[in-house]
């Protein structure tokens, strides 16, 4: 049977969260063993994670968040990345270290020429072309063998991988550990077939692997999400009562960053963050769009136009994170280049006008939503850039691209009613193909649903301010996701001294 051309979805899907698996039944092992909890809380300092983030900004950002503070509850902490990605965050960890905690990077020299890339290219961001993307992911690959060997050197309390890494499953188990790795969440929301990701649409030569990632999570005892419990109780409700499995809401992460670390957001921002602050300073409150479509989306010179035109057209001043687009005419390999394009003399006039500032390159984007002069955000739906708009209680205009953007759109538009989808195209999907340009008018329209003064916008900004009081709650003493970390913490430490005593009586 077909699809139908719209469907209501309620399955799970890929999100940010943290899926623990355990080798040994936990539940019964506690019963056994009835501890208090008193002495749960002796077995902390001992406790070692190691932390695989993935060499992708969406991924490492919030897992190097959650590592950080995991050491702040007194958990020593391994974080395992290359050269080049432990520039992004190295001065953050060494804040940590002079502030007593326990945490550490191992670096591991990430095989450029093995991979046929050039030197420093290491993380999904800086590929210079679709061909380098994909040499870079099996540069990522060739990391697998050297990190089981230093899984099984350090012997960990506790493995937390990317869920990609689904090979890590087999190393927690080896070593009767419990590993965490990332996944997602469902909630009843109208999506078209062109829409679902690939992965869950038709069978791809991804299937083995997604049916690997999923195989993983089947085991797991429990999950940890970069979210909080109010904000999605019905997916979180949902996801337990289908799969039994146990989900701890630790989020919203990026609220755990101090000033210096939201400044930082990969030490490439240093460089235009004093230009977009400053420019910032000059503008009214909630006066502008901040326009990004996160790490990796790429567009055609087309559609680029047609944004620039409706940013210009638009009655809001806007910071834009121009993305690159795929060059028209390749080279000799016949590889896809990329390349920074922007309609002549567009940024000359920007600069006349004052109107926008337009960035090519990497922006501190946590600092920016903060700044009092943003009223919205134009958002690729990105999960991580969900949450950080909504921490800075924005309301928000969507345009998803690829993945489960889509799911998050929804989340948004339908579920959380915050934001306002551009143009009314349900079948688009890939923005980079023609046939889905999304027009100038279609563009500003949305904008000015979102920014302007009309009642529904006014309730929108109102509804985003109160999701951003909600998930500060969640995140202080006594919260929501306060609890559950502790709560995940008890059991990490129950779960090894239970283990140990196991051990010793057999
Ligand atoms: O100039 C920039 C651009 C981005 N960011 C940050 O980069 C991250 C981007 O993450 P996200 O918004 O999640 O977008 P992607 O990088 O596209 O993330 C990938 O990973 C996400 C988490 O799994 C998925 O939700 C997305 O679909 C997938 O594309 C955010 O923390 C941003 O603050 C900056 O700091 N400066």
């Amino acid at each position: 049977m077909g699809w139908p051309s719209k469907l209501k979805i309620l399955s799970v899907y890929p999100r940010k969260f943290l899926s623990l698996s355990l080798s040994l039944s936990f539940q019964l092992l506690l019963h056994y063993h009835n501890l208090s909890s008193a002495s749960i809380q002796d077995m902390g300092s001992q406790i070692h994670v190691m932390f695989l983030p993935y060499m992708a900004p969406g991924h490492m950002m919030p897992m190097v968040d959650i590592a950080r503070l995991f050491a702040a509850q007194g958990i020593r902490v391994t974080i395992i990345t290359t050269t080049m990605n432990a520039i992004g965050f190295k001065n953050s960890i060494e804040r940590d270290v002079e502030s007593g905690r326990n945490i550490s990077l191992e670096i591991l020299r990430f095989p450029s020429a093995e991979a046929g890339l050039p030197e420093g290219c290491e993380n999904l961001s800086s590929a210079p072309t679709p061909e380098a993307t994909i040499k870079l992911i099996h540069g990522i690959e060739l990391l697998e063998p050297q990190i089981k060997i230093l899984f099984r050197e350090r012997r960990p309390d506790c493995i937390a991988s990317d869920y990609i890494f689904w090979w890590t499953i087999d190393v927690a188990t080896e070593l009767g550990i419990p590993r965490l790795a990332f996944s997602g969440l469902p909630d009843q929301v109208e999506i078209t077939r062109s829409q679902l990701p690939d992965l869950v649409k038709r069978r791809t030569e991804f299937s083995e692997f997604f049916d690997k990632l999923k195989e993983a999570e089947r085991k797991s005892f429990g999950l940890l999400m970069n979210s909080f419990y109010g904000l999605e109780s019905a997916y979180s409700d949902h996801f337990t009562k289908v799969t039994g499995i146990k989900a701890w809401h630790l989020g919203p992460v990026n609220l755990f960053r101090s000033v210096d670390d939201k400044a930082l957001g990969g030490d490439k921002a240093t460089i235009s963050e004093q230009r977009c602050l400053r420019w910032l300073d000059s503008k009214e409150p909630n006066s502008v769009l901040y326009v990004c479509f996160g790490s990796t989306a790429r567009f055609s010179k087309a559609q680029i136009l047609e944004i620039g035109n409706a940013l210009e057209d638009s009655s809001y001043s806007f910071i834009w994170v121009v993305g690159k687009v795929l060059k028209e005419d390749n080279n000799e390999d016949h590889q896809q280049q990329e390349e920074w394009w922007l309609p002549e003399g567009y940024e000359e006039k920007l600069k006349e006008n004052g109107k926008g500032l337009v960035i090519k390159g990497w922006v501190p984007q946590v600092l920016i939503l903060h700044h009092p002069a943003i009223g919205g955000f134009l958002t690729h739906c990105g999960w991580n850039s969900i949450l950080e708009g909504l921490c800075a209680g924005l309301p928000m205009v969507t345009w998803p691209i690829f993945a489960e953007q889509f799911y998050n759109e929804k989340l948004v538009t339908q579920v959380l009613k915050f934001g306002e989808p551009v143009g009314n195209k349900t079948w688009r999907v890939w923005a980079t193909e023609d046939s889905t340009l999304i027009s100038r008018s279609e563009i500003e329209n949305a904008i000015r649903r979102v920014m302007g003064d009309e009642n529904e916008a006014k309730e929108m900004r109102k509804r985003a301010r109160r999701l951003a009081e909600w998930a500060k709650m969640a995140v202080e003493e006594g919260g929501s996701s306060y609890n559950d970390m502790k709560s995940l913490i008890e059991d990490i430490r129950m779960f090894k001294r239970l283990t140990e005593k196991t051990t010793k009586e057999s």
